[in-house]
């Protein structure tokens, strides 16, 4: 199906959905949607991202979240403006342990909060992002027929949506290569992952100028993800050295809060860095990070890298060797596969290795172009506006 084709297919399924809502409940119905995903932000920015949407597009959708008080999601969903009701659950270990009793208790404590949410709320579709959290009340939404999805934001997926893969009615990709390991019945669909609006909404002039940066020279942006990587910042720190004064590149570079101070003063003792190299804890101004740069140094959490196949950015990744089945590396091969990315892993990576990459690249335009177009290939910008819509259409399948 061509896209034309593929748009209106989903804009007559909305407006079914609108005549339906109009016609059983009148003018004052609200659509009801839970959204469910926490534990890292890597759940619940996607959550955010999708919910939001949803209220662009139907301003009269009531939307709240479901998370656990352990998880961030207690600070960043009332942060965002939603409304959010706390469920007793909790994660089980890879390995068996005196914690999988507790575990196993609080499944069932979970699955009673939950069951007393959708009595309560009566939503009209339960959307989850992952994370253990959104399992009690995904599945017991599909078991009573409430209309169900989740978006599973890693190229590896996690456990949690592999289960509810048998229940829910759909699934969102945010890598195609997720696909075969989703065993049940639902349907997948390849989105790509959501990322804010505001990561495409400033130019590269705008960035350069926001940052004072130089409109000549190539700009490099480094980040070990939200909380910094030690080895990341190490192999910067030599590259960052032979880079201090050149004219044909800059660097931003956001060493994650923890690791700012100690960075700071090995520069001091390497006797401080020229203005080309601007080092900062965290880069709260991300969007315009993206904006301004040519080149990243990137972990591979799923969401960064959507937000750089977004903007079409070419990188270097280096993989978390430590998260969940080590899925970051699925995340950078996909990328790589796909010709965007080169990928350096973490036991490899030295000051050597990535100044030899980073050299190269910038010493290559038709290479770095090439990477430039893959990247923007494999990026997904309509990836919220897909799912928000295609998550209300189901509201459509309700039993009645
Ligand atoms: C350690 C770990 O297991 N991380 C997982 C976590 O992602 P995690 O939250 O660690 O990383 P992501 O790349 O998914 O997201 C990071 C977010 O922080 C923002 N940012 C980062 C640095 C900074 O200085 N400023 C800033 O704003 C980025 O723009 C991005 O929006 O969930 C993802 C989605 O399930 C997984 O793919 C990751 O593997």
């Amino acid at each position: 199906m061509d896209q034309t084709a593929a748009g209106l297919v989903i804009s007559v399924a909305l407006n079914n959905t609108d005549c339906l809502y109009r016609q059983q409940n009148g003018d004052n119905c609200q659509m009801k949607i839970i959204v469910s995903g926490g534990g890292t932000g890597g759940h619940i920015y996607p959550a955010l991202t999708i919910a939001d949407t949803i209220k662009k597009l139907y301003p009269d959708a009531e939307i709240r979240f479901v998370g656990t008080t352990h998880g961030l999601e207690k600070d960043l969903v009332p942060r965002a403006g939603y409304p959010i009701d706390f469920i007793d659950v909790q994660g089980f270990k890879r390995s068996l342990s005196a914690d999988t009793f507790r575990s196993v208790y609080k499944l069932f404590t979970g699955l009673g909060d939950a069951k007393k949410l959708l009595d309560t709320h009566k939503p009209d579709l339960v959307i989850g992002t992952g994370g253990y959290v959104c399992g009690p009340i995904v599945f017991l939404a599909a078991i009573k027929g409430i209309p169900a999805c989740v978006q599973e934001q890693n190229a590896l997926p996690g456990v949690t949506n592999k289960i509810l893969s048998y229940f829910v009615k759909t699934i969102f990709l945010g890598y195609k290569e997720a696909d075969k390991y989703f065993k049940g019945k639902a349907q997948k669909i390849f989105t790509g992952n959501p990322i804010r609006e505001e990561i495409l909404s400033h130019t590269r002039w705008e960035a350069l100028r926001f940052f004072q940066l130089d409109v000549q020279k190539k700009t490099i942006l480094i980040t070990g993800g939200s909380l910094g990587a030690a080895s990341l910042n190490k192999a910067a720190f030599q590259l960052e050295k032979e880079l201090s004064g050149r004219d044909d590149v800059q660097v931003l570079h956001a060493t994650g809060k923890n690791h700012y101070e100690a960075y700071k003063k090995q520069i001091e003792e390497a006797g401080g860095f020229q203005s080309n190299i601007r080092v900062s804890p965290y880069l709260y101004d991300m969007p315009m990070a993206l904006a301004a740069a040519d080149l990243a140094v990137f972990r591979a959490g799923a969401i960064g890298l959507a937000e750089l196949t977004a903007r079409g950015i070419p990188s270097i990744l280096v993989p978390f060797p430590y998260a969940t089945a080590n899925h970051q590396e699925f995340n950078a091969r996909a990328l790589e596969a796909a010709g965007a990315a080169l990928v350096i892993l973490d036991r490899e990576l030295n000051g050597d290795i990535l100044q030899e990459k980073v050299e190269r690249l910038l010493q290559h335009d038709e290479e770095l172009r090439q990477m430039r177009l893959a990247a923007g290939r494999a990026g997904r910008p309509e990836a919220a506006v897909d799912i928000a819509k295609q998550a209300v259409a189901l509201i459509n399948t309700k039993k009645r």
